[in-house]
C-alpha cells in the first residue's frame, strides 16, 4: 500500500461515522486477534506461529529505529502484560507519526521468529496498515512508560494504558471471575441488591443522600413570567391542607385502619406536600434572576423520604438468604467517611455472601475458604501479572499469596487480641493508637497481628457490642457480639462479618441505637416469620486487590477512585 493510501484509510477510520466508514471498520476490524493469543505460550512452542497471517490492534508503548529507516514498535492491547513487537518498513507509513507512545494502530502482517533474538520470540512484519490513531506528543500526558502512580492518578481516563493499571484491571477481573465461580459452585445464588435505600445498614450515619436535580425549575421560572407568583395566603392555605392531611394519616394509623385507607391518606398527603412545595418554590422565584445564583434549590427529594446510597447490601441479602438459603451479592457500596487514608474509598465494591442455617464458625470457614480460593486462582491464572507486581512493587506478594492459600488462618477472640497487644506495649513496643478493651483495633494493630505476631491471616472474633453494628447476635457474656474480622498482612481488615441476632434483641438494639424503627419494620419481619440462625460477611474488593498486588494505595486498585473532594 502506498504511503498516502494508508494515511487516508487511517484518517477515515479514525473518525468513524454511523454510515459509510462504519462498514469499512467492520470488515477491517473483524479478524483482529488479541495479542495475548500470540505471545502468551505456556508450552513455549513458538514454531507453529511462523508464517501465520494475523491482524492486531493496540497502542504503541515504545518504538526504536531499525535499519533503512524502519521501526520496531512495542504494541500492547491490554489482553496481557507483554507487548508484541511489530516491524514496519520505511515505506509503509509516516513512521515519525507512528512511532510515538500512545498512538493506536491496527496492522496486518505475517508472524516471524527473529533468529537469535532472546527477548523477542516472535514479531509481526507489517504488510498492511489498517488504522492509525495519532498522538501529538506535545499534548499527550503519559509520554513515558515508567511514571509514578501519584502522577498518573491525575489522568484516570488514560492510566489504563500504563502497565500497572492494566495489570490491576486484569487482576480485578480475575478476582471477580473467581468470586462468581466460588459462590456459584457452592450453591449460592447471585442476588442484585439495591443501590438506593432508606435504612442505614451499618447504623453509622456515613451515607450519601440521594436527591434529584429539579429539572422543572426553569419551566417554573418561565411560567412565572406569565402568571403572578402565589400570594402568602395561597402558601399558608396549602400549609394548612398539608397539616390537615397529616393529622388524618396519624389518626388512621393510631386507629388501626385498613392498610388501604392509610395508603390512600398517605397518597393525598403526598399530593398536598407536592403542591405546597411547588407554591413555595414559585414564591421564591424572581423573574430574570438565573437559577445558578442560588435563588432556587434545584434539588428534590424524589422518593418522598430521605434516601441514601447503600453502605451494604446485607439487610436485603438476609431476606434472600432466609428464603433461598444461600445468596451473595457483588456490587458498589458507598461510605461518606472522611478518612483520607491509603485504605479508604468513598465508593468501593463489596462481595457479600449470606447463609441461612449458619453460625459464626460456618461463616469463618466460608470466608477462609473464599480468600484461599482467590489466592490459588491468581497463582494459577495470573502468573505474568503477579510476577510484574513482585518485580515492580512488592517482592513478597507472590509468596504471600502462596502462604495464605496454604496456611490455616489463626483464630483469636478480640479479648485475646487486646490482651496480646497490651502485653506487647508493656514490653516496649510503641503504637500510635491506644490499645484498650472496648476500642476498635486500628490498622497498625491489625498489621502487627498479621505481619509480626502470627505472620499469616488472623480471624478476630467476639467484638465488644458497642463498637459493632445493631444486627449482631449478643454472646452469653452480654458484652460481646458474634462478629468477626478477617485480617491479612499488608492491608489489615479484609472482611467484616456478623452472625445475626434474634427478634426481640434486634428490636431493642435498633431502638438503643436511636434508629427509626419504622424503617426497619420489614427487617424485623425476617425475625418474626420463619426465622433461623444466619450469618454472612462483606469483603472489600479493593482491599483484596491491594493485598494481592502489594500496591500501597487503594486508589490504584479501582478503575475510577472516588474520595472526598474528587469524583471527576
Ligand atoms: N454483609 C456483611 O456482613 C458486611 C457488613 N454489612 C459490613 O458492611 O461490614
Amino acid at each position: 500500500m502506498a504511503n498516502g493510501d494508508s494515511k487516508l484509510l487511517g484518517a477515515q477510520l479514525g473518525v468513524l461515522t454511523s454510515n459509510g466508514t462504519a462498514s469499512i471498520a467492520k470488515a477491517e476490524f473483524s479478524d483482529i486477534v488479541p495479542i495475548r493469543s500470540i505471545i502468551v505460550r505456556p508450552d513455549d512452542d513458538w514454531s507453529a506461529l511462523a508464517g501465520q497471517q494475523v491482524r492486531v490492534g493496540g497502542w504503541v508503548k515504545t518504538a526504536r529505529k531499525g535499519s533503512k529507516g524502519s521501526r520496531f514498535l512495542q504494541l500492547n492491547d491490554g489482553s496481557c502484560l507483554g507487548n508484541l513487537q511489530v516491524f514496519v518498513e520505511a515505506d509503509k507509513v509516516d513512521l515519525g507519526q507512528l512511532a510515538r507512545t500512545g498512538v493506536c494502530v491496527v496492522v496486518g502482517g505475517v508472524l516471524k521468529l527473529p533468529p537469535g533474538d532472546k527477548e523477542q520470540k516472535v514479531e509481526l512484519k507489517v504488510e498492511k496498515m489498517v488504522h492509525v490513531g495519532p498522538v501529538d506528543p506535545a499534548d499527550y500526558p503519559l509520554p513515558k512508560t515508567s511514571l509514578p502512580l501519584e502522577f498518573v492518578r491525575n489522568f484516570v481516563h488514560l492510566r489504563p494504558r500504563t502497565c500497572t493499571i492494566s495489570a490491576v484491571i486484569r487482576i480485578r477481573s480475575a478476582l471477580a471471575h473467581a468470586t462468581h465461580i466460588f459462590f456459584l459452585e457452592r450453591g449460592f445464588l447471585n442476588v442484585q441488591t439495591p443501590i438506593m435505600n432508606c435504612s442505614d445498614c451499618e447504623g453509622a450515619g456515613e451515607m450519601f443522600q440521594v436527591t434529584t436535580l429539579f429539572s422543572e425549575g426553569e419551566k417554573l421560572e418561565k411560567d412565572l413570567l406569565k402568571n403572578p407568583p402565589p400570594s402568602e395566603a395561597d402558601v399558608e392555605a396549602a400549609k394548612f391542607i398539608v397539616k390537615e392531611k397529616g393529622d388524618v394519616v396519624a389518626l388512621l394509623k393510631s386507629s388501626k385502619a385498613s392498610k388501604m385507607d392509610i395508603g390512600d391518606a398517605v397518597a393525598e398527603l403526598k399530593r398536598a406536600k407536592e403542591n405546597l412545595w411547588k407554591l413555595e418554590e414559585r414564591s421564591k422565584i424572581q423573574p430574570g434572576i438565573p437559577h445558578k445564583e442560588g435563588k432556587i434549590d434545584y434539588t428534590r427529594d424524589f422518593f418522598g423520604r430521605p434516601t441514601f446510597l447503600t453502605v451494604s447490601g446485607q439487610l436485603q441479602l438476609e431476606a434472600y438468604a432466609c428464603s433461598l438459603s444461600k445468596a451473595y451479592s457483588f456490587g458498589p457500596t458507598f461510605r461518606a467517611e472522611k478518612s483520607h487514608t491509603t485504605r479508604h474509598l468513598a465508593e468501593f465494591w463489596m462481595v457479600e455472601p449470606e447463609m441461612a442455617f449458619a453460625e459464626l464458625e460456618d461463616d469463618m470457614n466460608c470466608a477462609e475458604a473464599y480468600v484461599k480460593f482467590m489466592c490459588e486462582w491468581l497463582l494459577e491464572k495470573c502468573h505474568e501479572d503477579m510476577e510484574f507486581f513482585a518485580e515492580r512493587y512488592d517482592k513478597s506478594c507472590i509468596d504471600r499469596l502462596r502462604m495464605v492459600a496454604s496456611t490455616p488462618f489463626e483464630r483469636i477472640t478480640y479479648t485475646e487480641a487486646v490482651d496480646l497487644l497490651i502485653e506487647v506495649v508493656k514490653n516496649g513496643k510503641e503504637f500510635e493508637n491506644h490499645v484498650e478493651w472496648g476500642i476498635d483495633l486500628s490498622s497498625e494493630h491489625e498489621r502487627y497481628l498479621t505481619e509480626v505476631k502470627f505472620q499469616k491471616p488472623v480471624i478476630v472474633y467476639n467484638y465488644p457490642k458497642d463498637i459493632k453494628a445493631f444486627y449482631m447476635r449478643l454472646n452469653d457474656d452480654s458484652e460481646t457480639v458474634a462478629a468477626m474480622d478477617v485480617l491479612v498482612p499488608k492491608v489489615g481488615e479484609l472482611i467484616g462479618a456478623p452472625e445475626q441476632v434474634h427478634l426481640i434483641l434486634q428490636s431493642i438494639l435498633i431502638l438503643e441505637r436511636g434508629l427509626p424503627v419504622d424503617l426497619y419494620q420489614w427487617y424485623l419481619d425476617l425475625r418474626r416469620f420463619g426465622t433461623v440462625k444466619h450469618s454472612g460477611f462483606g469483603l472489600g474488593f479493593e482491599r483484596m486487590v491491594m493485598f494481592a498486588t502489594g500496591l500501597d494505595n487503594i486508589k490504584d486498585c479501582i478503575p475510577n477512585p472516588r474520595i472526598e473532594g474528587r469524583a471527576d
